[in-house]
């Protein structure tokens, strides 16, 4: 019989002792949990999720491996991982190594054993909490105090945002693209599409901006607080009337705010690729790949000039909006779906079209 080695204590003094893989070392984040039945390696890799402890609902993880192409970022930033019961031999053609390799070889440690049902539904009751795995001969009173006195990062974008700018180059449309903790899978829709893409900080002003000349301008997901970038805010406030912006999840929440509207924390988000989203203007439902924990409040809309779109069906919160003036839309989910499903990839399609429009009324060359 395995012994615990391993434990995962909680801000309210729970704990769940488990097994550990991945990394030896201790770690401190927000635990959330994902509810997605696969997709580990696209969801341990998404910059969105830095700084967080992130749970499987579903109860087996890892059982086809790790691969080379199914990241979302190069350097992944979770703080950790905690499954029911971890997979020590994959089966997959593709699969290179295991998840307890590649943990390891990205100083993030794992729990495994742990009763995620139970876990969960605490989450899902309390809300998201702050959590410690550490392993079993740490005092769990002692981690508790070191987590009420120890706040959350509040400058998690500039964490995971890149340093300078750099092209992508391609023969399309040039998109400049926000970077706020960018999935690979954005600019992979972008590219597919023969965009020509300027990847910029997320501090950029708007002259930066304009300077390249864009024909749009992607908002990229990314991790933290929205309200926790207001130079970005006032770059895209300057932005919307005079370039088509296309915003995803933090793109969708800054758009919002720069528009005059409100955002606030959810009790426990949505992370998970299974998440049913009903378009208003065509009502159609999409089931979607989400991972957010704030959300647009639908109410401030009301004193802005965007228009709700999209809704959640699970519990009616804002999904979508778009500009009644200008071409700018957002939704908060993630259509460049990695990893899947693929019902929400036509977005891309409609930001080409505004690109389109922009260049034929505003751009005719001689
Ligand atoms: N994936 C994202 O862009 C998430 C946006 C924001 N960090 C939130 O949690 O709501």
């Amino acid at each position: 019989m395995y012994k615990f080695n391993r434990q995962l204590v909680l801000a309210d003094g729970t704990v769940f002792k488990g097994y550990a893989f991945g990394a030896n070392t201790q770690v401190m984040g927000e635990v959330v949990f994902n509810t997605g039945i696969t997709g580990y390696q696209e969801t341990l890799s998404d910059p969105s999720y830095n700084g967080q402890i992130i749970t499987f609902t579903y109860p087996l993880i890892g059982n086809y491996g790790i691969n080379r192409d199914d990241y979302e970022t190069i350097t992944p930033s979770i703080k950790g991982m905690v499954v029911r019961e971890l997979c020590q031999q994959p089966s997959n053609f593709r699969s290179d190594k295991t998840l307890d390799q590649i943990l390891s070889e990205l100083n993030i440690p794992g729990i495994a054993g742990i009763d995620t049902r139970a876990l969960t539904r605490k989450i899902r009751s309390f809300g998201t909490i702050k959590g410690v795995i550490a392993n079993l001969d740490q005092d769990p009173a002692e981690l508790v105090a070191q987590m009420q006195n120890t706040p959350l990062a509040e400058d998690q974008i500039a964490q995971v945002s890149t340093k300078s700018a750099y092209p992508v180059a391609g023969r399309g449309f040039r998109v400049v693209l926000i970077d706020l903790g960018m999935k690979s899978g954005i600019l992979r829709e972008l590219t597919a599409r023969g965009c020509d893409v300027v990847v910029m900080p997320f501090s950029v002003s708007a002259e930066e901006v304009l300077r390249q000349n864009p024909d749009g301008i992607m908002l990229t997901n990314g991790p933290g607080d929205p309200t926790s970038v207001p130079q970005t805010i006032e770059t895209i406030k300057a932005l919307i009337p005079l370039v088509p912006i296309f915003g995803i999840c933090m793109g969708h929440q800054l758009i919002s705010l720069a528009a005059g509207a409100k955002t606030y924390k959810l009790k426990f988000g949505h992370r998970g690729a299974n998440h049913p989203v009903k378009n208003l203007l065509t009502n159609k439902v999409s089931i979607t790949s989400q991972n957010h924990g704030y959300a647009v409040d639908i109410d401030s809309l009301s004193n802005t000039d965007l228009e709700l779109t999209h809704i959640s069906l699970n519990d009616h919160t804002c999904e979508g909006v778009r500009h009644k003036k200008y071409l700018t839309f957002s939704v908060q989910y993630h259509p460049e779906a990695a990893p899947g499903p693929h019902d929400a990839n036509y977005l891309f399609d409609q930001f080409m079209q505004n690109m389109a429009e922009f260049v034929t009324k505003n751009k005719q060359h001689n």
